[in-house]
């Protein structure tokens, strides 16, 4: 179910590395890629103005100017919003099935035909049976349950009816098709009395399309059997057209809830967030697969947070914060490993990549035990504070005499000073420094040098380096 949306706010999350917070600008891209797949998932245009225009709000609003970061900040919006679009703003417990009545607690079900309503007739049946239902958080126990079909235009839909409750292990009550809906509910109702059922439901008749005559027949079963919970039954597959049927339901029917079906298939799963949007009733259940055990409750947040693939969209928000590059990386290493190919431009990219993954206190905090004493004695904020100065220098400095630094007259290195603030000496001790650098590195056995490149930043991405010695 909106697999897009993952797939499009990971790739904004990656571009706001380095933002420090959230503005209208860069949000823009975000709020596109939002749009964008909500509308890929067929969530209808209007469903998708709004909650955009919700997410862009709170976006720029007081709450994230406080948060770690950006991209964070950014998800947790979606996320919050998402939640509440399915159905999060109708309480913690909406979307449970209500059965608190005198028994037994009446469900009607009501759809178009082929929506899957004698399915559902039967998981939901079943999962009552055996005692999946809770209220207000808290399981309520096993259910005996009597199952019954007012279908009386497709004697086969009765069939049917009989052979799931079978499987459901649930009650199943005789109808025929020469007898009245309203006869059959009243019949049904009876029985469920005298035989003490906790719960009766309620299949009804389908058409093809929505016509009044259908809609006049189960708002008579509606006023007769006053049922405790109107499920409509809806099928994901029909996309944009679900808002439609969903409408004209809601209009003839006092529905209590939404169960969607099919899920499992190609459908793109937004038919959801516009059916709960346009009826305002909660979505109860979700249909997963054609056999009887295929439904599952509907949580607004752990679907949100499903759709999120917040787990992996979360660790992504981290990876994009150390925003190393790995094809960089990847080239740098194989310069280290080479040794004498290492200059002043390559150092330059490196200490670009340092600043990139967080600051010194926080890379330090990452390497390994051999390295993290002698970091301990590292002040890291004076250690940023030289980075900063050195990346200055090499800023100053053209690519050609960073490759040749040795080159570099003295009336270069005092205008390389006036550009960069930092006086010649310090220059000249860099310079000196990188030299030696370089000639310890020529002089350094390969695998300690893969130890050293692996311990800078614990780097994830030089993971896939297995050429070089000493790299798992
Ligand atoms: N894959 C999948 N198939 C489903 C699901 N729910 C129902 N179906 C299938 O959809 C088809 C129609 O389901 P029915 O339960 O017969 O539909 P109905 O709304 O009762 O149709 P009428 O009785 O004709 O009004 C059947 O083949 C079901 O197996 C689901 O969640 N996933």
């Amino acid at each position: 179910m909106l697999d897009n949306l993952t797939n499009r706010l990971s790739r904004v999350v990656k571009t706001l590395r380095g933002e420090a917070r959230l503005t209208e600008a860069n949000t823009q891209d975000m709020l596109r890629e939002v749009r964008l797949a909500l509308l890929e998932a067929d969530v209808s245009l209007p469903v998708v103005r709004e909650f955009v225009s919700r997410v862009k709000e709170k976006a720029l609003g007081e709450e994230v100017a406080n948060s770690l970061t950006p991209g964070q900040a950014l998800v947790g919006v979606v996320h919050k919003e998402l939640t509440s679009l399915m159905g999060g703003d109708l309480g913690p417990h909406a979307s449970e099935l209500s059965l608190a009545q005198q028994p037994p607690a009446i469900i009607l079900m009501a759809g178009l035909q082929g929506s899957g309503k004698t399915t559902t007739t039967g998981k939901l049946a079943r999962w009552l049976a055996e005692g999946g239902h809770s209220q207000n958080g808290h399981k309520s126990g096993k259910k005996k349950v009597l199952v019954v079909s007012a279908d009386v235009y497709r004697p086969a839909a009765i069939e049917q009816l009989k052979t799931v409750a079978a499987q459901a292990g649930v009650d199943f009550m005789p109808s025929s098709a020469d007898q009245k809906p309203e006869d059959i509910a009243r019949n049904a109702l009876d029985f469920a009395k005298r035989h003490h059922h906790d719960v009766l439901i309620v299949d009804t008749a389908g058409r093809l399309g929505i016509d009044e005559a259908m809609m006049q027949e189960i708002r008579a079963l509606h006023a007769l059997l006053k049922p405790i919970e109107t499920l409509f039954v809806v099928d994901a597959m029909l996309g944009q057209d679900a808002v439609n049927v969903a409408k004209a339901f809601n209009e003839a029917l006092p529905l209590t809830g939404v169960v969607l079906t099919k899920l499992d298939g190609d459908a793109r799963g937004g038919a959801a967030l516009s059916v709960r949007h346009v009826t305002g009733k909660p979505l109860k259940f979700v249909g997963v697969s054609e056999k009887l055990a295929g439904l599952e409750p509907f949580h607004p947040e752990r679907m949100a947070q499903r759709v999120l693939g917040m787990g992996d969209i979360l660790s992504l928000v981290e990876e994009a914060q150390k925003a190393i590059n790995v094809d960089e990386a990847q080239k740098l290493a194989a310069k280290m490993k080479a040794g004498d190919k290492f200059d002043l431009n390559d150092f330059r990219a490196q200490i670009a990549q340092m600043k990139n993954m967080g600051d010194m206190s926080s890379l330090l905090e990452k390497l390994p035990a051999q390295f993290s004493q002698a970091a301990s004695q590292v002040d890291s904020k004076q250690a940023s504070r030289q980075i900063r100065r050195m990346e200055g220098i090499l800023n100053s400095m053209t690519e050609m005499e960073r490759a040749k630094p040795e080159l570099l007259k003295a009336s270069r290195k005092r205008r390389i000073a006036a550009g960069s603030g930092v006086p010649v000496q310090e220059i000249n001790r860099m310079l000196s420094q990188f030299e030696q650098m370089q000639s310890m590195m020529k002089q350094m056995k390969k695998g300690g040098m893969a130890k050293m490149m692996r311990a800078m930043g614990g780097m994830k991405a030089l993971k896939g380096m297995k050429g070089l010695p000493g790299m798992k």
